[in-house]
C-alpha cells in the first residue's frame, strides 16, 4: 500500500462525543440557548474535528501553493502566465495580501512552488516542492499523469507535516496560479454535472468576450476528459498541481485531525477533490466565506457547508479563510473560558409564571 493509501485508511470520522460534550457544555453557559448563533455550531464543530470537548486551534499555518496552468495559453485569464512566478516572489517578500492576513491572526505562513512555469528556485524562503512544469493545457491534453497527481498530493501532505512539526493546530490553505480558475471550473462541473454557466466566472476579471471565450475552452476540456472516471483520474485530467497539492492537504489534516478553513472557489474545489478521495475528509472542513466568483456558490452547496463570511471577496491565496480564522479563535475561547449557570449562580430556568 502506498503512504497516500494508508492516510486514506486513517481518516476517522469526527468525534461525536466530542461534540455532543461541547453541545451541553454550551448550554450550561451564562447565555440563553443558541444565542451564539453560528458561533454555537462552529465550537461542537472543532471539539468533534480535535476530538476535544474544549478544543484549541492556535497557532494557524497558512499554507500557499503555487503551480502553473497549461490552459493559460488559451487566454482565459486576465493576466499573464508570468504573474504567478512574480506572486511567489511577492509571497516570499512579504508584500501580498495574504502575508498581510497571515500576519494579523500570527501564522506560520509557507509558499510552496510545486509547479511554476519558471522555477522559483533561488528565491530565499520559498519550498520547493516541484512535480512538473505547469500543467498540459486542459483543452487538448491531459493536466498531468496518474503518478503525478499521486506526487502533487503528497506536496500537499508534506507541508501538513511540516506544519505540525511547527505546533499548528490548525490550516488554512491558498493558491497562486493564472488560470486556476478555468481548472476549478472543469472540475466542479466534472463532479456535480453542474453547467457551464453555473460553474464559470470571471477569475482576475475577465470582460464578456473573454468569458464567452473561456467557456468554450473549458467545455472543450470536458468533452476530452472522461468525467465519470474515478475522482484521482478526473483530478490528473483536468487539475491543477497545486489544487491536487491544496486536496492532500485537505486528507493530511483529516488524518491528524486538525480543522481546515476552506477559502475561495480554488480552495472549495481541492476541499471537494478531496472529499471525493475520502468522504469522511469532508468533517474536517469548515468554509471560510463566499466568494464573489460566480460558481463557489455552487461549489460550497456541493461541498456542503456554509459559509462563515460573505465579504465579496474574489483573490484566493487563502484571504478570506485568514479573514474568518478569528472566528475560531473566538468559538474556542466562549466555550472554555465562559462562566457556566452554576460557576455564576445565574438562574438558568427560562421563566415559568404565567403572565
Ligand atoms: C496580481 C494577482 C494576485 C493574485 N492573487 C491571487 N490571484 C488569483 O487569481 C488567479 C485565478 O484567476 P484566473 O483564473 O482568472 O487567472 C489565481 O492565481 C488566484 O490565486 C491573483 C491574481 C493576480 C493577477
Ligand atoms: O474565489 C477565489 O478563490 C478566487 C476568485 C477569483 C480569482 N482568484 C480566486
Amino acid at each position: 500500500m502506498s503512504n497516500l493509501d494508508i492516510m486514506l485508511e486513517s481518516i476517522q470520522p469526527a468525534c461525536a462525543a466530542s461534540r455532543a460534550a461541547a453541545l451541553a457544555r454550551l448550554d450550561q453557559l451564562t447565555k440563553p440557548r443558541g444565542s451564539l448563533g453560528r458561533l454555537e455550531w462552529l465550537a461542537a464543530e472543532l471539539a468533534g474535528i480535535t476530538a476535544q470537548p474544549l478544543p484549541r486551534v492556535d497557532a494557524p499555518a497558512v499554507l500557499v501553493f503555487a503551480a502553473d496552468h497549461g490552459i493559460a495559453a488559451e487566454g482565459v485569464s486576465a493576466f499573464p502566465q508570468e504573474v504567478s512566478a512574480q506572486m511567489v516572489a511577492n509571497f516570499a517578500a512579504g508584500g501580498a495580501a495574504i502575508n498581510v492576513l497571515a500576519k494579523q491572526i500570527d501564522a506560520y505562513l509557507e509558499v510552496v512552488d510545486v509547479g511554476v512555469v519558471t522555477s522559483c528556485e533561488g528565491i530565499e524562503g520559498v519550498i520547493i516542492d516541484r512535480v512538473r512544469n505547469g500543467t498540459g493545457n486542459i483543452a487538448v491534453e491531459d493536466a498531468m499523469s496518474l503518478d503525478e497527481a499521486r506526487e502533487a498530493l503528497m506536496v500537499g501532505v508534506r507541508a501538513v507535516e511540516r506544519a505540525r512539526h511547527q505546533g499548528c493546530r490548525s490550516l488554512i490553505l491558498g493558491e497562486m496560479g493564472i488560470a486556476n480558475t478555468s481548472s476549478s471550473s472543469a472540475l466542479l462541473a466534472a463532479w456535480t454535472g453542474l453547467s457551464l454557466q453555473q460553474v464559470v466566472g470571471r477569475g482576475t476579471g475577465i470582460d464578456d468576450q473573454r468569458l464567452a471565450h473561456k467557456c468554450r475552452v473549458i467545455e472543450k476540456a470536458l468533452s476530452r476528459a472522461r468525467t465519470e472516471a474515478d475522482p484521482l483520474a478526473v483530478l490528473a485530467q483536468l487539475g491543477g498541481l497545486e489544487i491536487a497539492a491544496m486536496a492532500g492537504a485537505c486528507l493530511a489534516a483529516a488524518a491528524a485531525r486538525l480543522p481546515v478553513v476552506v477559502d475561495g472557489f480554488i480552495a472549495t474545489v481541492a476541499a471537494l477533490a478531496a472529499t471525493r478521495l475520502c468522504p469522511d475528509a469532508s468533517d474536517y472542513l469548515i468554509a471560510g466565506h463566499r466568494s464573489d466568483e460566480s460558481g463557489h456558490g455552487h461549489a460550497l452547496q456541493a461541498l456542503g457547508v456554509e459559509p462563515l463570511l460573505s465579504l465579496g471577496l474574489r483573490l484566493g491565496e487563502g484571504s478570506g479563510a485568514a479573514l474568518a480564522y478569528p472566528l475560531l479563535r473566538s468559538a474556542c475561547a466562549v466555550l472554555a473560558e465562559m462562566a457556566t449557570f452554576d460557576d455564576a449562580g445565574v438562574t438558568a430556568e427560562p421563566e415559568t409564571r404565567p403572565l
